[in-house]
């Protein structure tokens, strides 16, 4: 093994610009220590393990990823513990989320870092496998002294991303050994090894992800195709991409000859701009068809095998089969577990002619929602939409009732037909019922009781058919509570309640960014680029004014961008506040009340785990 100095002086030559024999990533990563994250060679810090506390939380936010991967890890242990591997789990912070090693180095491996909760984040232990696949998303081998930290030139580590289904990096999964063969390509089958393992967590994930949509597995050899695939594809009805197995996919994409092209960029296109099929040749690729017939072609000409599979709503579970979200409401979210929920709910309503109440904050998409549900009711009506908060209120009555020819003074002589009239046959939207004066509560109580509507100066009432869906961001329970809003009408409308999860509690928020942006470039006809430090911004904003913020951001960022790319200096100022100090020592002492247990604080909040963790964050 090389001595710590030579070591050393190795380093100090590569950082005067000295050719090294070694690899890339390897000069790269030892560059970064030293220019970016300014590490003294010199200085040997031992592997750092994160505080229980603190372990708790990572591994709380990394569990439906943990349970995905297990059975893949359990398989990849088998097969490599007999060389005294040790296998890691990392989050994309570097924290070690799931460990298996062999008990007997237990004392050893901790020592080493190559333990549950060790941190390898590049900028805390140096160029690392965990680190470097980290910062380049790609498969890393980092050997004995390729190690930047002399304390870890004695392992070799062997790591691969595993990105989710939009393409952000969740995790790396690392093998180690404490002691190995001087030889670096004696880890040739270890990078395989991960890299293949990596591969089969991502197409877990993607299964578990996209129930809703079709998969297209890919493989280049038709014995694999369907048990293990070399890249799969979500597609939705209409044949986009909605997302993928990015490891495998930009595998492919390379042999397909694009190059530098990011596999994010290929969400939200249509299968026909990569292959030469459109969504109508879907079932054609289905299992139990001759492999013969299930070539698919890429536009450049490479020949694959290919096997779809029909979202597993409709296969998974054939004797009570779950009706297929109507297209209008299938298309509101993207693995967010409160929405999806919301979603199935809203197809079953929609059916039927009951009022449903929709709550959420401001700007959460009560209204997108309210026009979904209409669209998938099959009135063939308007949809009317009415903003209670918005007309004055004098011309609240008239503006929903109509009035006759004259009916008061500066009444057109025509006279009017009220929004509620506009609406028969179709839906009448009713947006921040909360702020309706209580004396016209009473008259539209009468409308929905009797459908029938009594314009303002007429003398007989008129008929009319309604779907009503109301919405408030204010709690019309306790609105009742006050006496500021009728009980009996609270009742009528809101037969059935929908609660729309607020932005910064959403799973699939870079999902809807990238939705946003899409509708972005088709107004601008242009395409966009967000560059990795603006994207965590926007992951990490807090969204007070939820999608509705979330959209004026992009289509600012769309303005100022140069060229096609969405950089920090695009995105604005207020995105980096950070909250009010009273807010942060509220925040420290809720905690504290909840014995410092973030679970129980979010319960007791009402919001995600995620929330809480993100504001400890920027407290530190
Ligand atoms: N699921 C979605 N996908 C894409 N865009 C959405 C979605 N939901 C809402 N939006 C967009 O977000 C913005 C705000 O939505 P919407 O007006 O429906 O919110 P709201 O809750 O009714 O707001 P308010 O409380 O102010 O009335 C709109 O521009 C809408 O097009």
């Amino acid at each position: 093994m090389v001595s710590t100095l030579s070591h050393i002086r190795e380093i100090e030559r590569v950082a005067m610009g000295a050719v090294s024999p070694r690899d890339a990533p390897v000069i790269q990563s030892w560059l970064r220590c030293l220019h970016d994250y300014k590490l003294d060679p010199t200085v040997a810090q031992e592997a750092y393990i994160v505080p229980e506390v603190k372990l708790r939380e990572h591994r709380e936010q990394a569990e439906e990823l943990i349970r995905i991967g297990r059975s893949g890890l359990e398989t990849l242990f088998n097969q490599i513990a007999e060389q005294n591997y040790v296998l890691l789990l990392s989050d994309a912070r570097g924290v070690t989320v799931d460990f298996m090693g062999d008990p007997t180095f237990d004392n050893q491996l901790r020592r080493a870092g190559l333990y549950l909760g060790s941190e390898w984040s590049e900028n805390r232990a140096g160029t690392c496998a965990v680190g470097a696949c980290i910062v380049s998303g790609e498969p890393v081998i980092i050997h004995q002294d390729d190690h930047f930290d002399t304390s870890h030139i004695g392992l070799t580590c062997t790591a691969a991303p595993v990105f989710d289904t939009l393409g952000a990096l969740t995790a790396v999964l690392d093998i180690s050994q404490l002691r190995s063969p001087t030889a670096k390509a004696s880890q040739q089958l270890a990078l395989h090894l991960v890299a293949s393992t990596t591969r089969r967590i991502e197409l877990a994930n993607l299964m578990t992800r996209t129930r809703n949509d079709w998969v297209l597995r890919l493989a280049r050899s038709p014995e694999f195709l369907d048990v293990d695939p070399d890249a799969a594809i979500a597609l939705d009805g209409s044949g986009r991409i909605t997302g993928m197995t990015h490891g495998g996919f930009g595998a492919l994409a390379r042999s397909m000859n694009m190059h530098g092209v990011a596999t994010r960029d290929f969400l939200g296109q249509p299968i026909s701009e990569v292959f030469d099929m459109d969504v109508d040749d879907l079932p054609r690729f289905m299992r139990g068809r001759p492999n013969g017939e299930r070539l698919l072609r890429a536009r450049n000409g490479l020949v694959l095998f290919a096997s779809a599979i029909a979202p597993a709503v409709s296969i998974r579970a054939p004797a009570v089969p779950e009706p297929r979200l109507p297209r209008a409401l299938r298309d509101l979210s993207n693995g967010d577990t409160a929405m999806e929920r919301v979603q199935a709910r809203a197809a079953k309503l929609a059916a039927r002619d009951i009022p449903i109440l929709i709550q959420g904050e401001t700007g959460s998409g009560k209204e997108f929602l309210a026009r979904a549900i209409h669209d998938s009711c099959g009135n063939p009506g308007n949809f009317v939409a009415v903003n209670c908060a918005a007309i004055p209120e004098h011309l609240i009555e008239s503006e929903l009732f109509g009035y006759t020819p004259g009916a008061f003074t500066g009444a057109s002589q025509k006279g009017k037909r009220g929004l509620i009239e506009e609406a028969s046959g179709g839906t009448l939207f009713l947006d921040e019922i909360g702020d309706m004066p209580l004396a016209l509560q009473s008259r539209l109580l009468r409308v929905l009781s009797e459908n029938e509507v009594q314009p303002v100066g007429a003398l007989k009432a008129r008929a009319v058919r309604l779907r009503v869906l109301s919405a408030s961001h204010r709690d019309l329970a306790e609105l009742v509570k006050e006496g500021r809003f009728r009980q009996d009408l609270y009742y009528r409308l809101n037969a059935a309640t929908l609660t729309l999860p607020s932005l910064r509690d959403r799973q699939d928020l870079g999902w809807l960014l990238d939705q946003l942006l899409r509708r972005i470039e088709k107004e601008n006809g242009q395409t966009y680029r967000i560059d990795k430090a603006a994207r965590a911004a926007l992951l990490s904003h807090d969204w007070p004014g939820n999608l509705r913020e979330l959209s004026n951001a992009l289509r600012v960022a769309a303005a100022l961008a140069e060229g096609d790319l969405i950089d920090l200096d695009c995105l604005p100022e207020h995105l980096f506040a950070e909250p009010a100090a009273q807010d942060d020592d509220e925040l420290r002492r809720a905690l504290s009340d909840c014995g410092n247990n973030v679970s129980a604080l979010a319960r007791k909040l009402g919001v995600n785990r995620s929330t809480i963790h993100r504001r400890l964050k920027r407290l530190n």
